[in-house]
């Protein structure tokens, strides 16, 4: 178990991170989402042991993450970072930055081992290429791959497919996810994309002004997101007077109602419209299956 007690941090006296807890059970996957400059990056660092903390403590199992001033060297060896920005070795190929920290002595078996990894990054073709010659969506992949390579505990994912197309992202992510579950390596990763949650996290914690304000399932946040930032992260949605913070997908046009709106602009989204109206001067966001003319009166109710 992953166990953050009481954390406090700053950047030359700015707080960024104050009275952080939470625990993370062993093989659990977990997200941090926020703001961009919540300090989810940081955080990560921190439970690399990057830096020093100004109080709390930081353990994995039995032992603690110290920072700097206790350690020469950064990062325990059951863990492993995957930063946003990877540090890979240029000029040699992909299967030997994948195979980097594999053990020379069973060659035959580390061979093996980094098939198995160019598999889960899908990077099979590309073995030989050196890393120089690369896109950044395929330098992400070799990075996550060397960061499995090991078999971490635990891994800290910072913004992980962030360089990859979304062609690429649905199968990786897939991919990636499910090979941490079956070998039982606990995950937590940084991001703002709600695809890397819903189905993959066990709790997402939320990140704003320094603290957590939520820790819970997605599936929790997702049907009863206490404040705006946290419904942001799903989708549209609106903050009604008379109903809270309703999802745009969760307004239907009725024949009437109370909530009267006139259409401002129709947005196509591929399988749905999202429209825009005016409700009394507040701006409404719902979903429509087709589009709906500028000026038109219609009725919402929530679904
Ligand atoms: N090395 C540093 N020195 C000083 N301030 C820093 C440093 N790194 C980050 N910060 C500041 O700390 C705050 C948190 O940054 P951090 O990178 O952790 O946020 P984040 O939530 O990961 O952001 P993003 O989503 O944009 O990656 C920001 O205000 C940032 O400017």
């Amino acid at each position: 178990m992953l166990e953050v007690k009481n954390i406090y941090f700053n950047y030359n006296k700015t707080v960024v991170l104050k009275d952080i807890n939470f625990t993370v059970k062993t093989g659990d996957h977990v997200s941090i989402i926020g703001e961009s400059g919540s300090g989810k990056s940081t955080l990560l660092k921190l439970l690399y042991g990057t830096y020093d903390l100004d109080q709390g403590h930081i353990f994995w199992k039995d032992s603690e993450i110290l920072g700097p001033k206790h350690n020469l060297i950064i990062g325990p060896e059951f863990m492993k970072y995957v930063a946003q920005e990877f540090d890979l070795m240029p000029f040699i190929t992909v299967a030997e930055n994948i195979g980097a920290f594999l053990s020379n002595f069973y060659p035959e078996e580390k061979q093996e081992r980094i098939n198995e990894l160019l598999d889960v990054v899908e990077l099979k073709p590309f073995a030989k290429t050196k890393v120089k010659e690369l896109s950044g969506g395929q330098k992400q992949r070799v990075a996550l791959a060397r960061a499995i390579a090991k078999q971490p505990e635990i891994i800290l994912l910072d913004e992980p497919f962030s360089h990859i197309d979304n062609f690429k992202k649905q199968s990786l992510r897939r991919n990636l996810f499910k090979y941490l579950k079956e070998k039982n390596i606990t995950c937590i990763v940084a991001t703002h994309d709600k695809d890397d949650v819903l189905s993959y996290s066990d709790n997402m914690i939320v990140l704003h002004d320094t603290k957590i304000i939520a820790n819970n399932t997605p599936q929790q946040l997702y049907e009863n997101p206490e404040n705006k930032l946290i419904a942001s992260f799903f989708g549209e949605f609106n903050e009604l007077k008379s109903n809270g913070i309703v999802y745009a997908h969760q307004l239907k046009v009725v024949d009437t109602s109370d909530l009267k709106a006139i259409v401002k602009q129709s947005y196509y989204k591929g399988n749905y419209y999202l429209i825009e109206a005016d409700s009394n001067g507040e701006t409404v966001f719902f979903e429509h299956d087709i589009a709906l003319q500028k000026g038109k009166a219609i009725f919402l109710n929530r679904v």
